[in-house]
Formats: structure tokens, C-alpha cells, sequence
């Protein structure tokens, strides 16, 4: 491996394991599983509520090569990430194979002893490897899952000492993965950039070799269920995310006109949001939309959420095509490296990150 350019976003207090906590069996959870600091996970299944857009990667494609006018499908697109900024995504081109070994693969590793998954624990101040995420305090409540996070673009970020001790199925699955993912975002922000009036090649060299990172989330079999969640209400500090449900188990859920709509995992989709930096280079159109992940009694849930970045060094703000006579930017500036660190003081204060680049007017 070459030599490593790493950065460390971030870290995270050690908490306990909740993998090994869920196997006591306990009908009880510690208070710090508690969460009264959330709206209440559980809603009722009201049959009422809307479900997410549904974007066909096929006929986005199809109609590039026809050079059609503004199609439907692009129309399409647009209107899901203004309105919801979330879609599932079918007919997206990977094949069952690459997704299922990923499945499969992810599925073993969280099967490891705890000793076997602690050789790539989190180091304190890297959020990177086996644990949670973002414990800043000893007070901070706490979520019903565990996860690893492996940065898997660009070579030169990629932590040696998480790489090296990975399962070697697990590392050559996600990198066969991510590659397949990488182009499926590349045509996803292309699309985007479409919708907004912006300039493909400006959202290209965003993204191109961008900083990229893999977050595999375990939810343990939780016996409070009502008080416990297994991911907080959160919008994502990223470009795009795309999330693969690896097991039956739902519990993904998007805030939608102030209320929580679930979402149940077309066969084969992947579920694709806006995440903070989207919302800030399209100046406002399309949206970074809190969502959060509940538990259950009797399921474990894992999914994998793929993270796309612009590299660290880019500086993001209102995309330069959007922004001319009579369309201000909305936003402030700042490099992907400076977002990040920022990021991790304003969790402290529990800050929206996109309210905090709002131009004061
Ligand atoms: O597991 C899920 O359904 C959501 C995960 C998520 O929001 C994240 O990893 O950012
Ligand atoms: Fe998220």
C-alpha cells in the first residue's frame, strides 16, 4: 500500500459494544439508550403517508443518449431531491453478484468474536474503523447499533491499519463494490447538475476522485424498541449517500412535511439522498432532509451507506453556473477539509450545519 495521507475526522469516545450488550438478552436497556432527547421512533403505520420517489437509472440514461429535451425522467429526478431529497433507485446497472458477495461479506464480519472485529477498532480522535459514531461526551445519549467506517477513495486516505487487518473477503468486496457505486453516483450527480441548470462538467470535477467512505451500520435486536433508536434524527454531512439494506429488516425512515415517513426497500434499489453539501452546492434547491433509523424486538438490521464526497482540498459553495444577474448565493464557502472539522465542533453544539453557511441577509 502506498503511503498513507490520512486525516482523522473526528473521533469517538468508547462506549460498550451493542452487539454484546443485545446477547444478555436483557428486557431492559441502560438509561443512556434512553432517548429522551428524540421524538418518539415507533409511529403508526398510517397507510395514508406518501411513499419515496422512484428514479429508473435505465431511463436516465436512455434519454441522455437520445439527447431528448428535459425529459420526464430528469424531471423526475429534480422533483425528488427539491421535494423529499430522497429516491429509491432501480434499475441502477449493478450486478445482483458484486451486491450480493457485499451482502454476504458485511453479514460475516459482524458474525466475527468481538476480538476478531476489535483488530480494526476506532482509534481515539479517528472516527475510522470498528465502534460508533461521534461519542463526544460521557453524557451524550447513546444509539442501539455499532458500525465500521472505512474510507474507500482516494488510495492514498486509506488507513494501512484498518486495511490490513479487514477480513480479506470483506476488503476485496467492498472495493469491487465501491468502484461499481462510484459510477452510479458519477451518473446520479450528472442527472442532478442537469435538473439544476448547472454545468455537468463543473459537477464532475467536484466529484471526480472525490473523498469517499463506506459506513456499515449494525442494529442489534433491541427489547425497548419505543424509547431506544437505532440512528438518530440526523441529515448527512455528504455530497450524496447511497444506502444498501442488507437484510428484510426495515427501519429507515425520512422526515417529510414534519412527519416520518418509512420506508420499505423496493427489491434490488438502492436508497439515494441529498446530503448537506448537495443542498449547498445546488444554492438551496434540492434538499438535505433528516432521517434516522429505528430498531425492533426480534430483527437485527445492517445496512451499508455509501458516502460521496468532493475531495477534501475542493472548496464547495453555490455551484459558479447557478450563480449569475438576479440568482445570489445563498451559501458561504468553505473547503471539504474545513466542513468536516467544523462539523465535528458543531455536533457539540448541536448546530444544523447548512443553517450555519446561510449568507446573513
Ligand atoms: O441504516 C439506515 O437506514 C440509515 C443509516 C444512515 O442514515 C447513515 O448511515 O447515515
Ligand atoms: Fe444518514
Amino acid at each position: 500500500m502506498e503511503e498513507s495521507v490520512q486525516v482523522a475526522l473526528g473521533g469517538s469516545l468508547t462506549v460498550p459494544n451493542v452487539q454484546e450488550l443485545a446477547k444478555q438478552r436483557l428486557d431492559q436497556i441502560p438509561p443512556r439508550y434512553i432517548r429522551t432527547d428524540q421524538e418518539p421512533p415507533l409511529i403508526s403505520a398510517d397507510p395514508s403517508l406518501p411513499t419515496i420517489p422512484v428514479i429508473d437509472l435505465q431511463n436516465l440514461l436512455n434519454i441522455r443518449e437520445t439527447r431528448g429535451s428535459f425529459s420526464t425522467e430528469l424531471e423526475r429526478l429534480r422533483s425528488a431531491c427539491v421535494n423529499w431529497g430522497f429516491f429509491q433507485l432501480i434499475n441502477h446497472g449493478i450486478s445482483s453478484v458484486v451486491i450480493e458477495k457485499m451482502k454476504q461479506e458485511v453479514g460475516d464480519f459482524f458474525e466475527l468474536p468481538l476480538e476478531e472485529k476489535q483488530r480494526v477498532s476506532q482509534h481515539p480522535n479517528d472516527a475510522e474503523g470498528y465502534g460508533h459514531t461521534h461519542i463526544t461526551s460521557h453524557e451524550q445519549k447513546l444509539n442501539w447499533a455499532d458500525m465500521l467506517f472505512v474510507t474507500t477513495n482516494p488510495t492514498s486516505a486509506k488507513k494501512p491499519r484498518i486495511y490490513d487487518n479487514l477480513p480479506d473477503s470483506l476488503r476485496e468486496a467492498m472495493e469491487v463494490y465501491a468502484a461499481e457505486l462510484r459510477a452510479v453516483a458519477m451518473t446520479i450527480l450528472e442527472g442532478l447538475a442537469e435538473g439544476l441548470g448547472m454545468t455537468v462538467g463543473e459537477m464532475r470535477e467536484l466529484f471526480e476522485d472525490g473523498y469517499e467512505g463506506l459506513r456499515m451500520n449494525y442494529y442489534p435486536p433491541c427489547p425497548r424498541p419505543e424509547v431506544a433508536i437505532g440512528s438518530h434524527a440526523h441529515s448527512d454531512t455528504t455530497g450524496l449517500t447511497i444506502l444498501l439494506q442488507v437484510n428484510q429488516t426495515n427501519g429507515l425512515q425520512v422526515r417529510h412535511e414534519g412527519k416520518w415517513v418509512p420506508v420499505k426497500p423496493l427489491p434490488d434499489a438502492f436508497i439515494v439522498n441529498i446530503g448537506d453539501m448537495l443542498e449547498i452546492i445546488s444554492n438551496g434547491e434540492y434538499h438535505s432532509v433528516e432521517h434516522r433509523a429505528t430498531v425492533n424486538m426480534d430483527d437485527h438490521r445492517i445496512t451499508v451507506a455509501s458516502f460521496f464526497n468532493p475531495k477534501l482540498a475542493a472548496e464547495i459553495g453555490p455551484a459558479r453556473s447557478l450563480i449569475g444577474p438576479g440568482k445570489v448565493p445563498l451559501f458561504e464557502r468553505i473547503t471539504v477539509e474545513e466542513l468536516f472539522r467544523d462539523f465535528f465542533a458543531r455536533l457539540i453544539k448541536g448546530k444544523s450545519f447548512v443553517e450555519s453557511m446561510r449568507i446573513k441577509v
